[in-house]
């Protein structure tokens, strides 16, 4: 049995958790629709400066607007994703009947620096989503930011592979998905910022359409300069995507984007993960130890038909020590993405798996959700979802049979072939 069905079977074997993901799923969206669009005010222009924002964050070095952001848009129910920090919602622009995507945080500090971070981020590069309207408004008694953003109707980077049936993925795609990122990633890298949780529910596509482009988005990790002296307490990240050195606690920033898009080059050019596991919590102890040595495979059934150049590119980006790992200017610059890329065809369809895929999300969510709340430093970021997240994570928790995410997480060496 090759890596790509054993993935496959890991990612399909747990039934009873699935089904407990799925519904917890389909709670967050009915508690989201229930919360939605009600409720949202104008904040009054003379309210005072939040006690708990720090001097840093106090000005925002753009207008911001204090009236109902539902003046200027029809705000929808329809959510069009759903991310730890709650809802992202459909709206539009009434004077322009423009669809929009509308993201609500709850004001703190570090609100503020992803919307400060990602506003910045997004001017001058057509690979980074669009913020289009900032405000400051008060919703579900909670004084809030809400982000308008661009609406990405090609919705989020693996979902499009897999909802196109007519023709297979090919390195020839996987090396111009690459590029984007690449191009978003420099832009970040020459202003010195990090994105530091780049992962595929991340990168969103513009339309459905063939040429369509890819952008980041999800500002909520970035860093901005060099002030190393501050790691994050308890980093954040998504098992699959994780650098060594945020696992060994040392600082992290620009380089560890550039393991997490070699992970994603991984993917898109074999259909699974170099670092997954079948046992223990949503990153195991073998998992770690796998991710922190760089002990990966290319797997000869899968990757027999894919370049050496393309092999080349990933060894480089998944190099643990950071200082010795490629920068984005380098990737840039190689010819694979320029060159004759063969047109070999991909299956991405354990990765991809519909229903798993999405429940994966869910439980990893959850997990870094009890990560997260462990977090002082995160703490005060409470998504407006808590209560049902916190069921979530409890129940993750205390499950007794791994879910679909801790089966994700066991180190390949202990799968028997
Ligand atoms: N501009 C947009 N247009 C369309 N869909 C979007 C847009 N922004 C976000 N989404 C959808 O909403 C999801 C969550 O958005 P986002 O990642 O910004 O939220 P988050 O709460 O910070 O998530 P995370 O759990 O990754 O930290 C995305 O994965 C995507 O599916």
């Amino acid at each position: 049995m090759g890596l790509r069905d054993i993935f496959r079977k890991y990612l399909k074997g747990d039934d009873t958790s699935s089904h407990s993901n799925l519904n917890e799923k389909t709670k967050i969206q009915q508690q989201q629709q229930k919360q939605n669009t009600c409720g949202i005010q104008a904040l009054d222009k003379n309210a005072p400066i939040l006690a708990n924002i720090s001097e840093k964050y106090r000005q925002f070095p753009f207008a911001t607007r204090r009236n109902a952001v539902t003046d200027e848009y029809e705000v929808s129910k329809e959510s069009l994703g759903v991310g730890i920090n709650g809802k992202v919602l459909t709206c539009w622009q009434k004077e322009t009947k423009r669809k929009c995507a509308l993201k609500i945080l709850k004001d703190c500090d570090k609100a503020r620096r992803e919307v400060i971070l990602h506003k910045k981020a997004c001017e001058g590069c057509e690979y980074i989503v669009r913020v289009l309207d900032v405000y400051e408004n008060m919703y579900a008694s909670n004084r809030c930011l809400l982000i308008v953003m661009e609406c990405m109707d090609g919705g989020e980077l693996f979902n499009r592979i897999r909802d196109r049936q007519d023709k297979p993925f090919t390195e020839r795609e996987a090396a111009n998905t690459i590029l984007m990122i690449a191009k978003a990633v420099a832009h970040l890298h020459h202003m010195d910022m990090a994105h530091r949780d780049l992962k595929p529910e991340n990168l969103l596509f513009t339309s459905t359409a063939d040429n369509a482009i890819l952008k980041l988005t999800d500002f909520g990790f970035a860093k901005e300069g060099n002030n190393e002296q501050q790691p994050l307490n308890t980093p954040c990240y998504t098992p699959y995507y994780v650098a060594p050195e945020i696992l060994s606690n040392d600082k992290y920033d620009k380089a560890c984007d550039i393991w997490s898009m070699g992970v994603i080059m991984y993917i898109l050019l074999c259909g699974y993960p170099p670092f997954f596991s079948i046992h223990g919590g949503a990153i195991s102890a073998g998992m770690k130890t796998k991710i922190k040595a760089g002990e990966y495979q290319f797997p000869k059934a899968e990757w027999k038909n894919v370049s050496q150049e393309a092999k080349s590119i990933i060894q480089k980006m998944l190099t643990v020590d950071p200082a010795a790992r490629v920068t984005i200017d380098w990737i840039i610059r190689c010819p694979w993405f320029t060159g004759d890329i063969p047109e070999t065809p991909i299956d991405m369809r354990p990765m991809l798996d519909t229903d798993t895929f999405e429940q994966t999300r869910v439980a990893i969510a959850a997990a870094n959700h009890n990560q997260r709340r462990a977090d002082a430093d995160d703490e005060e970021n409470i998504n407006l979802l808590t209560p049902d997240k916190s069921r979530i994570a409890q129940r993750a928790a205390k499950r007794q049979r791994p879910t679909v995410a801790e089966n994700l997480s066991a180190p390949l060496s202990q799968i028997e072939e």
